[in-house]
């Protein structure tokens, strides 16, 4: 019986299956037991080319076989080896360096604080922030252990006492000082102040959000390309374990409003064969997506719908909405606008997905959603929220909430059934 070695050619070598370009038949010579075998292993779509006297051929697969549609996609669901989280919080580190900066040598906040402690409000007032910057500055700080809230009032802990104080026998504020105008923190203290996004200023305009009559690079083709390709480097990674997360073996139908590549949608959709999906976000970012469900072999299966998801009309009688990374992006009022608008396109019993990172309820770390909250705040109009504040907001447009469940990266969803 003739025995084959596969050998990987290098045109058609990118990804697993049958996919062979070449493969090499020993110990046995060009007779017709060997044609025999082949020709049951293949399906006759190939060419056999003798290679010298030891009995060994090339047998070279046909191009239509090689380059079969099906073969050629790619998986959304498989999970990563190793765990990239700590790349991402060495990513965001520069961030907590920033505010603490910021909060010594520009804001005096942690001199205000040694003469009394106050309410959140008061010292938003007192630095002059409006309330999203004041909460990036004060969580990340709380985070830190550098202040403490007690019955509504913060103070400082025993370290910043000690050493952040100006003028106590310890203070280290000075040594803080030399990173007083790195552009960084200088760039940070602007934003602080201004409460606006990177970009909004500018021809740009901003990453991430778009917003009618403001200028947004999601709106361009190059810089909506370059972002919504940006994220897929973290979504890739985090896709598969939102797949195993979401029961979504009953629904049929999900809109994944704001999807970018639409790689999340695109997982649940290899995941479950009787999925259709619609990924609805601004024209140019759909073009990325179009690429990704055909490289994903999905795309018999998608809907792509460019709008404004604020005042176009959404799809309806959804059985399953899902919200990656999306109420990040916006202030308090839009998050409650967006989920009213998704509970508006839910069937009865329907399920809303919130999927992103969590603070602590309590708004006190930890430490990497906090840094991740000020990378949010610099470059778009949110942060980081609370599971107990999209909770809050779930439940005030009628849904029934369930218990987080974890992805990966610091993510997890939260769900909301419609009644
Ligand atoms: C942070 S990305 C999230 C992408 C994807 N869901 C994920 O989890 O990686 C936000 C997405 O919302 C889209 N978006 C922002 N404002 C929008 C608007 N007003 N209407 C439609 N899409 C919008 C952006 O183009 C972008 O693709």
């Amino acid at each position: 019986m003739a025995t084959f070695k596969r050998h990987p050619s290098p045109s058609t070598s990118a990804s697993g299956g049958t996919r062979y370009g070449t493969m090499v038949a020993t110990g046995v010579r060009c007779d017709r037991p060997l044609h025999a075998a082949v020709t049951l292993l293949l399906d006759e779509r190939y060419s056999v080319t003798p290679l010298g006297r030891n009995g060994a051929f090339v047998v070279t697969l046909f191009p239509t076989y090689i380059l079969e549609p099906a073969a050629m996609s790619a998986s959304a669901i498989q999970p990563p080896r190793v765990d990239p989280t700590p790349i991402f919080e060495h990513f965001r580190g520069s961030y907590g360096s920033e505010l603490l900066t910021a909060a010594v040598a520009h804001f005096d906040l942690f001199g205000r604080l040694a003469e009394r402690a106050m309410a959140f409000d008061e010292l938003a007032n007192e630095l002059g922030l409006q309330s999203r910057p004041a909460n990036v500055l004060v969580t990340a700080l709380r985070a830190m252990g550098l202040l403490e809230e007690n019955e509504g009032l913060l103070r400082l802990t025993p370290m910043a006492s000690e050493h952040l104080v100006p003028g106590a026998r310890l203070d280290c504020g000075d040594y803080l000082s030399l990173a007083a105008q790195a552009p960084g923190v200088l760039s940070m203290v602007q934003l602080l102040k201004s409460n606006k996004p990177i970009g909004s200023d500018g021809d740009a305009g901003t990453a991430f959000i778009y917003r009618g009559g403001a200028k947004s690079a999601m709106d361009a083709e190059a810089s909506a390309r370059h972002f919504t390709l940006a994220l897929a480097g973290r979504a890739k990674n985090v896709a598969p374990a939102l797949a195993d997360a979401l029961p979504l073996c009953g629904p049929q139908t999900l809109l994944d409003l704001g999807g970018g590549t639409g790689i999340y949608s695109f997982a649940l959709l290899q995941k479950h064969p009787q999925l259709r999906a619609v990924v609805f976000d601004r024209p140019d970012v759909l073009k990325v997506a179009q690429e990704f469900a055909e490289t994903y072999g999905v795309s018999d299966r998608v809907e792509l719908i460019p709008g404004d998801m604020f005042s176009d009309p959404l799809p309806e009688n959804m059985d399953a909405v899902l919200l990656s990374n999306i109420l990040h992006d916006w202030d308090v009022p839009e998050c409650k606008t967006l989920i009213g608008r998704c509970v508006d396109a839910l069937k009865p019993a329907g399920r809303l997905f919130i999927h992103d990172v969590f603070l602590d309820d309590s708004l006190d770390g930890p430490l990497p959603i906090a840094l991740y909250s000020a990378a949010l705040f610099s470059l778009t109009e949110g942060r980081a929220y609370s599971e107990a504040e999209y909770r809050s907001w779930m439940e005030a447009a009628g849904l029934k909430t369930e218990a987080k469940v974890p992805t990966l990266v610091h993510c997890g969803v939260v769900e909301g059934i419609a009644s």
